[in-house]
């Protein structure tokens, strides 16, 4: 299996631009999840990556080579806004799909009934689309992406509106896939979800890649958090410390940000906290993914997802990519 190679797209919708030099890539068995605001041109790489959409530069590659109508074919891909047909039969639509990325009737009849049942609506095969729930419908979504045994895998939002048991089974799938040796991106609002699941990430701001990297990498980027647990402490007793910046006081802790533990900075605070009275904790935090994301998306006005719950978006309610 080859790598994934995202490079220097551009693209402008009207007046809107929506993409620039957007690069990156996803190795062999990597999972990859590509985070930004709403707007952000998530949508836009991915349905470029699948050749429905022209960039206006840039190059889309697969081991080394630009990607050609037959290795696209290869994409297993989960768009946004789906694509399903409703009234027909899980079962059927499965099958037709395989044969459409040309699987012979048998080999499409096995992965339909190989995939439904490991994403758990094999008892649904025979009912029409429609009148599954909607996450339901987004297993068979997941399922169509997945039954012509794909060597890339591109899903755009694949857990929104998912239920946690639907979240591990997707999870589950896709750690198989990547083990497998498929590199698989995958787009999410769900910040916990991509900090677990994924190998490497990259937060989009505007139309831009502006981080991407593993999630520990990411984090050596942070200054040193530490949380410390005062409570004789006066009020704002660490507001004044040379090479600290308070992030907030919570009752008897606070959260506060040193320059670099190298310099000792965090040791001074430990002994300013002591000469208050009792430290009953004194612990380095780990920045999470979501804010690392605010740290790196909220210095305009770019609203940060919420990490817990998932988010669609419709056009009529996209924001512009400059915003
Ligand atoms: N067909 C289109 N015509 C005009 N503008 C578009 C079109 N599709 C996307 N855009 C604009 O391009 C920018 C990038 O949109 P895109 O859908 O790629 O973002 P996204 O990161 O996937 O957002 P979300 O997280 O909300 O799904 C936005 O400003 C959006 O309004």
């Amino acid at each position: 299996m080859a790598t994934l190679e995202i490079d220097r797209l551009n693209k402008t919708y009207g007046t809107v631009r929506a993409l620039r030099d957007m690069s990156f890539t996803v190795g062999a068995g990597e999972i990859f999840g590509f985070v930004g605001s709403n707007g952000a041109g998530k949508t836009t790489t991915m349905r470029i990556a699948l050749g429905v959409l022209a960039p206006d530069s840039g190059e889309v590659r697969w081991d080394g080579r630009p990607l050609d109508l037959a290795m696209r074919r290869r994409i297993g891909y989960m768009p946004e806004e789906r694509g399903l047909y409703p009234k027909m039969k899980v079962g059927d639509q499965l099958v037709y799909l395989a044969r459409l990325h040309g699987l012979g009737t048998v080999a499409a009849r096995t992965a339909m009934e190989h995939w439904t049942q490991v994403l758990g609506i094999d008892a649904r095969r025979g009912d029409e689309v429609q009148k599954l729930s909607l996450g339901n419908q987004q297993r068979v979504q997941l399922a169509a992406a997945l039954v012509h045994d794909p060597d890339i895998l591109v899903l755009d939002e694949p857990f929104s509106g998912l239920d946690p048991v639907a979240v591990d089974v997707m999870s589950g799938v896709l750690r198989d896939r990547a083990a497998a040796g498929v590199p698989v991106v995958f787009s999410s609002h769900q910040l916990d979800l991509v900090e677990r699941l994924c190998d490497r990430v990259g937060i989009v701001k505007a139309g831009e890649m502006v981080e991407v990297g593993g999630i520990e990498e990411l984090r050596a980027t942070q200054r040193p958090q530490w949380v410390v647990d005062a409570p004789a402490a006066p009020p704002g007793w660490a507001s004044e410390l040379s090479g600290v910046r308070v992030l907030r006081y919570d009752g008897a802790r606070t959260f506060l940000e040193v320059d670099s533990p190298q310099d000792g900075a965090e040791q001074a605070v430990l002994r300013a906290a002591l000469a208050t009275g009792p430290v009953r904790e004194f612990t380095p935090q780990r920045p999470s993914l979501t804010e690392l994301f605010r740290h790196v998306v909220s210095s305009d006005e770019a609203p940060a997802p919420d990490s817990t719950t998932g988010s669609r978006t419709t056009p009529s309610t996209r924001q512009e990519a400059s915003a």
